[in-house]
């Protein structure tokens, strides 16, 4: 078993330096996956209603066994449920459909600037918090500008922006807008999604002088950078793999090295204009 560091967020609770990404684990091999990864010593498990593995995700943290406490769970408001209302009612949909009484970390999954409504669906996410319905709440896909926004117009800034963030896509400026302010970063497709990152030569490299895997050193950079990896597997084998990169460090020159490969998103998901119902 692996053990995966925790750190505190700006409302001091606890999340792990690194968890499992859920999208497209369902059913009951969706369940195995996710038991299998928690038996391995992951202890953040990332859905959303988006997802449709909700129930899936409740089920997983019923059949492993742990204390509750022990284990975080993240859900994500999609747009068709923005707005102050509308928020805390999705919140409400998402504990039902995950059988749990509290979800320990809410996104807003897309801002959905056609919408209009993010402001006011984090107004929703403050009181389902002051409600007991959620743990701690934060964004994901926000810009630096509609950050700001959300703090000077509420007061409250969120735990975390959970956003696309691999080799490819470092999102320096935002990583340092996030630093200033006690954001923690959450990288979504750590791994790229498994496009080529993996056999560049320069992870390659990096890899084999720490007698590691690419996957290990790209997920490594994740945990030096300061920023919280969400690596999807179905398999337990890779999930040990993603999981076990705590043993090693990479030097300053290879964290830069592997920012250098900077090229921009790889996909057509930039929050000002992205709309995800
Ligand atoms: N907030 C947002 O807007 C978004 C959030 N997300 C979240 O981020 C999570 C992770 O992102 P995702 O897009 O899934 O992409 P990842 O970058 O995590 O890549 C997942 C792919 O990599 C493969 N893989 C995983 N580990 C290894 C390994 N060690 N060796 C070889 N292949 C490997 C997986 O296959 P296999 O399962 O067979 O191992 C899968 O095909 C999602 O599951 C979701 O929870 C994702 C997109 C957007
Ligand atoms: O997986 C998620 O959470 C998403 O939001 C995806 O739809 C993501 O936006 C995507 O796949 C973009 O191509």
């Amino acid at each position: 078993m692996v053990s995966i560091p925790t750190i505190s967020l700006n409302d001091a609770t606890w999340f792990p330096e690194l968890g499992l990404g859920t999208y497209g684990l369902r059913g009951d091999h969706g369940i195995a996956a996710m038991v299998s990864a928690v038996e391995s010593g992951y202890r953040l498990l990332d859905t959303a209603v988006n997802y449709e593995n909700e129930a899936e995700v409740g089920e997983a943290v019923r059949r492993c066994g742990l204390d509750r406490d022990e284990l975080l769970v993240t859900s994500k408001i999609p747009g068709r449920d923005h707005g102050f209302q509308k928020a805390i009612a999705s919140i409400e949909r998402s504990l039902k459909t995950l059988r749990l009484e509290r979800i320990d970390l809410q996104l807003i999954h897309w801002p959905n600037p056609g919408v209009g409504r993010w402001l006011d669906t984090w107004r929703g996410m403050i009181e389902a918090r002051e409600r007991g319905l959620v743990r701690s709440i934060g964004v994901s896909n926000f810009t630096e500008q509609m950050l700001t926004t959300l703090i000077d117009e509420t007061g409250v800034t969120p735990a975390v922006n959970q956003v696309e963030l691999h080799p490819y896509f470092p999102q320096g400026p935002l990583r340092a807008f996030h630093r200033e302010h006690g954001i923690r970063t959450e990288s979504w497709s750590p791994l790229a999604r498994r496009t080529e990152l993996a056999s560049e030569a320069v992870v390659e490299q990096i890899a084999s002088g720490h007698g590691v895997t690419p996957t290990q050193a790209v997920l490594r950079w994740h945990v030096q950078i300061g920023s919280t990896p969400i690596p999807k597997s179905a398999s337990p084998q890779r999930q040990i793999e993603n999981a076990d990169v705590f043993g090693f460090a990479l030097t300053p020159e290879e964290v830069d090295a592997l920012t250098a490969l900077e090229r921009g998103r790889l996909w057509n998901g930039d929050p000002n204009h992205h709309e995800e119902m």
